[in-house]
C-alpha cells in the first residue's frame, strides 16, 4: 500500500493506493499547529506504508511537518512530486514545467488517465484553478482565480460588507448579505463559463469538464454541458502515478 498526500492551502487530504484500488481516507485543516496531530488521529493506525506520495503547495514548512511524521511514524521513503515537462501521455504547457503547481499537474495526470479526451479541470478549492487539456494530452494553459471562501474572507474583511454572507436565489439583490453571496458565486461561475466557451472554441469541441475540489459539489449546478464530479483529482493522479512507480 502506498499513502497519497494531498496537501492544499486549505485542507489537507489523504488515501490508499494499492494496485487497482483507490481508497479515500479523509481530510483535515492545513493549519500548522494541528497538523502533526491530524496526521497521527487520522493515518497512525494505517498499515506501514511502502512510500508515500506528497502532493503540496502549502509551502514547505507544511510538507516538512507532514514528511516529519511519517518518517518517525515509519521510517518510510516520503515522495514530494514535482511538475515534469511530460509524463503519462500528458505534455505541459509551461515552458519552465515546475513553474505549473503540482496539484495542477496531478490534476492533468489523473484527467487523463480517466478520459484520454479532450478536458477541462476546475478545481474548486482554495484558489479556482481552470485547466485545459486537449485530445492529445497536450496541456493548453489555464487561469488562477480565487476560490470561494478566498473571496468571502477578503470582502467580509471590509468594514461596511462585515458579517455573515447569505445565500439566496436571486442574481440582483436588495440586501448586502445576499448581494455578496450573488457577487461570490457568479464571480467564479463566470470564470468558469468563460473559459469553458473559450475552450470550446480553441478546441472546435466541448471538452468534458472534470469539477473538483471543495466547492466543486456547491457549484456544479451552476455548469452547463457535460460534468463530471471528481472530489479528490490531485488524489488521483497520485494514485496514477503510484501505480505506476516501483
Ligand atoms: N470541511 C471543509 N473544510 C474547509 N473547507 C471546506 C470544507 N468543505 C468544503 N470546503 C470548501 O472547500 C474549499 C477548500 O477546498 P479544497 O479543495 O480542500 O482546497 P485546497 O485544495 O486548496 O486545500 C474551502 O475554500 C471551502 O470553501
Ligand atoms: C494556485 C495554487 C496555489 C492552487 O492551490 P490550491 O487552491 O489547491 O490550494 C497552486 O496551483 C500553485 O501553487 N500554483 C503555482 C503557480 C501556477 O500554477 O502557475
Ligand atoms: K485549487
Amino acid at each position: 500500500m502506498k499513502l497519497l498526500i494531498d496537501i492544499g492551502n486549505s485542507r489537507v487530504k489523504w488515501a490508499r493506493s494499492e494496485p487497482g484500488r483507490y481508497t479515500f481516507g479523509g481530510a483535515f485543516a492545513t493549519d500548522a499547529s494541528s497538523l502533526a496531530g491530524a496526521c497521527e488521529s487520522q493515518m497512525a493506525e494505517l498499515p506501514r506504508p511502502e512510500a508515500v506520495l506528497v502532493s503540496n503547495v502549502a509551502g514547505a514548512r507544511m510538507g516538512r511537518l507532514v514528511a516529519d511524521w511519517a518518517s518517525a511514524r515509519w521510517a518510510v521513503p516520503v515522495r514530494f512530486l514535482c511538475s515534469e515537462a511530460s509524463a503519462m501521455g500528458v505534455v505541459n504547457a509551461y515552458p519552465d514545467p515546475a513553474r505549473l503547481g503540482v496539484d495542477r499537474w496531478l490534476g492533468l495526470i489523473g484527467a487523463w488517465r480517466m478520459h484520454r479526451d479532450a478536458c477541462c479541470i476546475v478545481s474548486a478549492g482554495t484558489a479556482l484553478t481552470i485547466d485545459l487539456l486537449d485530445g492529445e494530452g497536450r496541456h493548453r494553459g489555464g487561469v488562477i482565480g480565487p476560490g470561494l471562501s478566498l473571496m468571502r474572507t477578503a470582502l467580509t474583511s471590509l468594514e461596511a460588507l462585515a458579517g455573515e454572507v447569505e445565500s439566496g436565489n436571486d442574481f440582483f439583490c436588495n440586501r448586502t448579505a445576499p448581494a455578496l453571496s450573488s457577487g461570490i458565486l457568479y464571480s467564479a461561475v463566470g470564470l468558469i463559463r468563460e473559459s469553458l466557451g473559450r475552450a470550446a472554441r480553441l478546441l472546435a469541441t466541448e471538452p468534458v469538464v472534470l469539477l473538483t475540489g471543495g466547492d466543486a459539489a456547491m457549484l456544479r449546478p451552476y455548469i452547463e454541458g457535460p460534468v463530471q464530479l471528481v472530489p479528490h483529482l490531485v488524489l488521483e493522479g497520485l494514485h496514477a502515478v503510484a501505480e505506476r512507480s516501483p
